[in-house]
């Protein structure tokens, strides 16, 4: 049994604007006890312009909830429109940011390199990188999916010291898993999870690798939670769809269909 205290997240991906956020936040705030929080740490990403409106409520009543954003610029401040930068997180008391979603890689054509760039601003201003990795459904055929997420790994991690890379939360997620209703297996997660720590190992030791929470994202629900945080590799889950739903999430968070 490890000690990484499993982060449950919920990416609200475009949805929810910041008076749903609102009140969304405040029936997982009512259902959330505090036998809930010393189980696992509990997150969700909103959208931009929801991120005051969580924070003053995160603030205000003391909740233990903690929050994100869904991207961040790789530059601190500029002429970059339409950009979110990571001083701008900070200053709403963001604990992390996601980094390289599938959505972002593939609708806005994010890179590795763009991806370590984001890695290394979120570090640079006390934010924790969610790093999303995972393989399309071409790769998980051809059965290249653990080389192909490897190389996501090494390519966001590029030049990023032992000393940031600890903190650091990486979700494998299966880009044909997301959104469709199809889930990996447990073992098809932990296959790739395993392998990410691996990695980690090779990288920075196997002390730091043990450290790294490493979660699965696609399509979790309260009907397969359980079995999916139940691999060893898999120290939670980010979830997107099924997180809309507040009493749905806060099953999720349980690891309980009930
Ligand atoms: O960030 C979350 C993932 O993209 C999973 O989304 P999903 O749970 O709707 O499949």
């Amino acid at each position: 049994m490890s000690d990484r205290i499993p982060l449950m997240a919920g990416n609200w991906k475009m949805n929810l604007n910041h008076l749903e956020a609102i009140a969304h936040v405040q029936k997982l705030a009512f259902a959330l006890t505090d036998k809930d929080y010393e189980a696992v740490e509990v997150a969700v990403l909103p959208p931009f312009t929801d991120l005051r409106s969580v924070q003053t409520l995160v603030d205000g009543d003391k909740l233990k909830i903690r929050y994100g954003a869904q991207d961040i610029s790789e530059h601190d401040s500029g002429a970059y429109t339409g950009e979110v930068s990571g001083p701008m997180l900070a200053k709403l008391k963001c604990t992390y940011v996601a980094v390289g979603h599938s959505e972002r890689r593939q609708y806005h054509g994010e890179t590795d390199e763009q991806c370590n760039a984001k890695v290394k601003a979120a570090y640079r201003n006390g934010l924790t990188p969610i790093l999303c990795v995972g393989e399309g459904l071409d790769v998980r055929k051809a059965g290249n999916q653990v080389a192909h997420t490897l190389a996501q790994v090494d390519g966001a991690l590029q030049d990023v010291p032992a000393g940031d890379a600890e903190s650091i939360v990486i979700a494998y997620e299966p880009v044909w898993a997301i959104g469709t209703g199809e889930v990996a297996t447990p073992e098809d997660a932990q296959e790739v999870c395993g392998a990410i720590r691996g990695r980690l190992a090779e990288l920075y030791g196997k002390e730091l690798a043990e450290k790294v929470r490493i979660q699965y994202g696609g399509s979790v629900k309260s009907g397969n939670v359980a079995a999916i945080m139940a691999q060893p590799d898999v120290d939670g889950a980010l979830v997107g769809g099924a997180a809309l739903d507040a009493d749905e999430f806060v099953k999720i968070v349980r690891f309980a269909d009930r």
